[in-house]
This record gives C-alpha cells, structure tokens and sequence, in this order.
C-alpha cells in the first residue's frame, strides 16, 4: 500500500486478491483503421500532395464526411468489442474463481482502455501506448484521488495502481505498462540459462505438456515453445520500479497500490 486513503475509497486492502484483464479489440481496431487509410486514399483531393510522414489526416471537407463517419464507427465498434471481451474475461475468471474457493464478492475498481482516442474540450487526444491519468476533478466518482491508473509490470514483476494527477504537458496521459526491455523478436535470442532459470522459478503450465518425455524429445517442437515463452518471460520487460519512480517524479500520477503476480494466463 502505497496511498491508504485513495486505496481504501477503491475497495483495495492489503492481502486482496486482484483480478487484472488486459486485452484490446483481437485485431479489430488494426482492420479498422486499415480499411480508415484506404478509404482516406480514395477520396483525396486530386492533386494535395500527401504528407510525407504517412500519417493520413481524414479532411473536414464535405467528400470525406461518409469515409470519415464510417471509420469513426468502425473504431467505436472496435473499442466496445475490446470492453466486451475484458467483462467476459473477468466474468470467467470470476466463476473459475467461485467454482475453486466459493463465492467472492468483488467489484470493478476501473476499466482503462489504451490506444484509444478521446474526444471533448475543443481537442482529441490520441493516447497510443498510454492510458488516461486524469487529476481531481469537481465531479464524478473517481474526482476526489484523481482517476486510477493501471501500469502492469510482467507477469513476474509487481504490477501497479496509481492516481493520475492530469499534468497539463502529459496531456493527462500517463504509459500503460513497465513496457518492453527488448523488442519482440529480439527477446527470443535472449539466453537459454535465462529460460531454464525461468522455468525452475515459475510453473509455467501451457498447452503443450514440456515435462511429457514424448515432447521433450521432439527438438523443433521445443524450440518453438521455448522461443514463443522468451516473449513474454519477466526479463523481456522493463523493471516497473524506475518506471513507476518516474511518473512520480514527473508529477504525472502517483502510487496508490503495489500488485504482486500470484497467477497469470497468457492467451
Ligand atoms: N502484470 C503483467 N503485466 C504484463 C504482462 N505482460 C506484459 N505486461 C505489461 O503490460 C504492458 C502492456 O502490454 P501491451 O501488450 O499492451 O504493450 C507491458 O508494457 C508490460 O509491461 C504480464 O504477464 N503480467
Ligand atoms: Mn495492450
């Protein structure tokens, strides 16, 4: 516990089991603004040149008004179906949870989606790799501590809940994870002594049974396995404490809460 008051007023107490989803729109959200950028391309002005750093604006002019309003749509769909699967994750975690401990109570302390884009006062804030990190506020139910922010480590790290605190130059953003040390591809060069240490520390349980003999003959099969595991092992990603000490340090937002992994399903 790093900020008792907030902590409590969100239902967090020390020993509390926490359930975290991440998932966004299963690609959705990438197809609709694949088909956003052709449709931009086919009703350009004959003639503008196109900007040259590939990022396609949709014009305001009255052509572009139907492409713009379908993409518009297609990008709300995506993000409602990404809303969706997080609920029906939690839900089934929920009665995996029930059906081997009982019935629990437990409420939603937020939902914070990333790479979404947000629209009001006069402006849009596209937040790509980040996530909202509103302060106080006169109203609403989180105005009181600010607006909770979500930053997972690994699945071998702590992850954290903060307190956005809406710095103006942060444009109320703050990151959405530790992120990576490594990108992907490179991480699955990292060390065969890493992996191993990895796997005597964690009980890594996947649908393929490594321990079965019949497996851990076949080479190709357990280089696959191996090299898809060094992906998303815990040294692929940053360390969350500088992570967490800069958001603070910046006044970007503050701890509330420290979550440490008992369990995580990669899917
Ligand atoms: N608590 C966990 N956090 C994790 C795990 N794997 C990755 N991460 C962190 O999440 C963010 C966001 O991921 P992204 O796919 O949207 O970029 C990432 O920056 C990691 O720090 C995990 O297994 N458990
Ligand atoms: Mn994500």
């Amino acid at each position: 516990m790093h900020d008792g008051p907030a902590a409590y007023a969100w239902g967090l107490s020390p020993g509390a089991i926490v359930l975290m989803v991440h998932s966004g729109s299963l690609s959705l959200g990438h197809q609709a603004n694949a088909t956003g950028r052709h449709r931009v391309r086919s009703v350009w002005p004959a003639g503008l040149p196109m900007p040259g750093n590939g990022i396609l604006p949709f014009l305001l002019d009255e052509r572009s008004e139907p492409a713009r309003r379908r993409y518009l749509d297609a990008f709300g769909n995506a993000a409602n179906f990404a809303v969706g699967n997080r609920f029906f994750l939690a839900l089934m975690m929920r009665s995996a949870l029930a059906a081997a401990c009982g019935e629990t109570s437990s409420r939603l302390v937020y939902d914070a989606p990333h790479n979404l884009f947000w629209a009001g006062d006069g402006r849009v804030v596209h937040r790509k790799g980040a996530t909202p990190a509103g302060g106080f506020a006169e109203s609403g139910p989180y105005g009181m501590w600010g607006e909770p922010v979500i930053v997972p480590g690994s699945m071998g790290a702590p992850s954290y809940v903060l307190r956005g605190s809406g710095h103006p130059r942060a444009l109320a953003s703050a990151c959405h994870g530790a992120g990576r040390r490594v990108p992907r591809g490179a991480s699955a060069k990292a060390g065969e002594e890493e992996l191993d240490a990895f796997l005597w520390e964690f009980r890594v349980v996947t649908p393929l049974n490594h321990r079965d003999p019949g497996v851990a003959r076949r080479a190709d099969v357990m280089a696959a396995w191996r090299r898809d595991l060094k992906q998303e092992a815990p040294w692929a990603y940053k360390d969350i404490g500088p992570v967490v000490s800069s958001l603070r340090g910046a006044g970007v937002a503050d701890p509330v809460v420290e979550l440490r992994p008992l369990l995580t399903v990669k899917g």
